[in-house]
């Protein structure tokens, strides 16, 4: 007879991990390596509260759990982010039959964690999304179901096919730089590494996992960056010898595309958080960026056009601290834990920085909004308080729909200054 591990009749999945521990000690003695992985991972599920990245979190459970090789992690790994990849979708159905759920639907290849504990299913891993649910008895799964905030999307969203994107995991995306794509794709095809490089043969996806720091040190080959955060510069059209600015720059990464694109641009970054352009300045020396000025300034500060005097700029990246659900496709868990109200707070916070930006584009000049979620409050609600409080006009962007090619769904938008 097969072993499940039932944590609701059994051991209790709700119970704290000491009495979970207690409860199913019996049970370990005759415990498979698969079945016990099932135990660790809803031991995982079970504490997890979200308060820090889940793979931090994960991190911190092996390092207490050091009896455990990199296979056993590797599964643990992924039985958990299968979970949370069925978002709010049968959230009361029992921890274990849920990771088992998650692995069915997720799955594309037969795995021995399947073989072992629910062989029908395994045999089934390349059936449709329909015939799985009908096999697995699990009933319909809706795009509201899966993701609870459907009436927040962005215009020209697809509901259904975006809440259904969180069943895969979206592919690693690197942006070759320096033209050194023969040199890169030679490298893959020696490690015997699958790819797939765009018609811009610039943006190429890799196996999620690539070792790529590993397999080309030089760091001026290439930038990790997601599909559709490269597509953003398409809207930056700088010129030389403009004035940009990227005003929520983090660690960089849309002003290495900008530089990469026009490298006689003056270049001011700034962030709220020193910490993370200490990062950028590390980051950008990898790369070979040069000539920039860099400060910490908290733009939601009423006191902050003060301190910049009269500059203007040519061009602005506002790429905005935001929700990050068009990215919650690499961090599930996410939506688990998120609350509607947030999405509210995210843009006041954008409408505070915007207002504080929008009068330093110099006539003529254009402003770039970018965010990387998928809510309407967030994209198109901004965009519209960026017309109505300056001179900015759109003039061309949108959504950019990543949920269709495995890359991160994005919000970017461009605006002139008129008069
Ligand atoms: C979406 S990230 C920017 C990502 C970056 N442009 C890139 O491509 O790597 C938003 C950034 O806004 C910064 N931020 C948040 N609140 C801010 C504030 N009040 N003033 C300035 N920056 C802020 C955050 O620290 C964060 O680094």
């Amino acid at each position: 007879m097969r072993f499940n591990p039932r944590l609701s009749d059994g051991p209790q999945a709700r119970c704290s991990t000491g009495k979970l521990k207690d409860a199913i000690m019996p049970y370990l003695r005759t415990m498979t390596r698969w079945e016990s992985y099932l135990v660790s991972a809803a031991k995982v599920i079970n504490a997890y509260k979200g308060d820090l990245p889940l793979h931090h979190f994960l991190k911190k459970f092996f390092k207490q759990h050091p009896q455990m090789g990199s296979r056993d992690r590797r599964w643990i790994s992924q039985l958990v982010y299968h979970y949370f990849r069925l978002g709010w979708w049968k959230r009361d159905m029992e921890v274990s039959e849920r990771l088992l759920l998650g692995t069915f639907l997720c799955e594309q290849k037969s795995n021995d964690l399947l073989a072992q504990l629910q062989p029908a299913w395994n045999e089934q891993i390349d059936a449709s999304l329909a015939e799985k649910l009908q096999l697995s008895n699990a009933g319909e799964l809706t795009a509201e179901q899966l993701f609870p905030f459907t009436d927040e999307l962005s215009e020209g969203i697809d509901a259904n096919a975006f809440a259904l994107s969180y069943l895969n995991q979206p592919h690693f995306f690197l942006r070759i730089r320096n033209n050194r794509q023969d040199k890169i794709l030679a490298i893959l095809k020696q490690a015997n590494i699958a790819y797939e490089l765009s018609e811009n043969r610039t943006t190429l996806a890799l196996p999620n996992g690539t070792k790529i720091e590993e397999l080309i040190p030089d760091k001026s080959w290439y930038e990790v960056q997601d599909a559709s955060s490269q597509q953003t510069g398409l809207l930056f059209k700088p010129s030389r010898g403009q004035r940009w600015w990227d005003c929520c720059a983090a660690s960089g990464g849309k002003s290495i595309l900008l530089k990469d694109q026009e490298p006689n641009v003056q270049l001011l970054v700034s962030d709220v958080r020193r910490s993370i352009l200490e990062n950028l300045q590390q980051r950008f020396a990898a790369a070979g960026v040069k000539n920039y000025e860099a400060r910490v300034a908290d733009l939601t500060n009423p006191a902050f056009p003060g301190t910049m005097g009269n500059v203007k700029f040519d061009g602005i990246i506002l790429d905005a601290p935001c929700s990050g659900s068009g990215t919650w496709g690499r961090t599930p868990e996410s939506l688990a834990f998120f609350k509607k109200e947030e999405i509210q707070r995210y843009q006041d916070l954008q409408k505070r920085i915007a207002d504080n930006v929008i009068h330093f584009v110099k006539p003529g000049g254009v402003l770039i909004y970018i965010t990387c979620s998928v809510f309407k409050k967030e994209n198109e609600e901004v965009a519209a308080f960026i017309e109505a409080n300056s001179n900015l006009r759109r003039e061309e962007g949108g959504v950019i729909p990543g949920y269709e090619s495995g890359a991160d769904t994005m919000y970017a938008v461009r605006f002139r200054r008129v008069g």
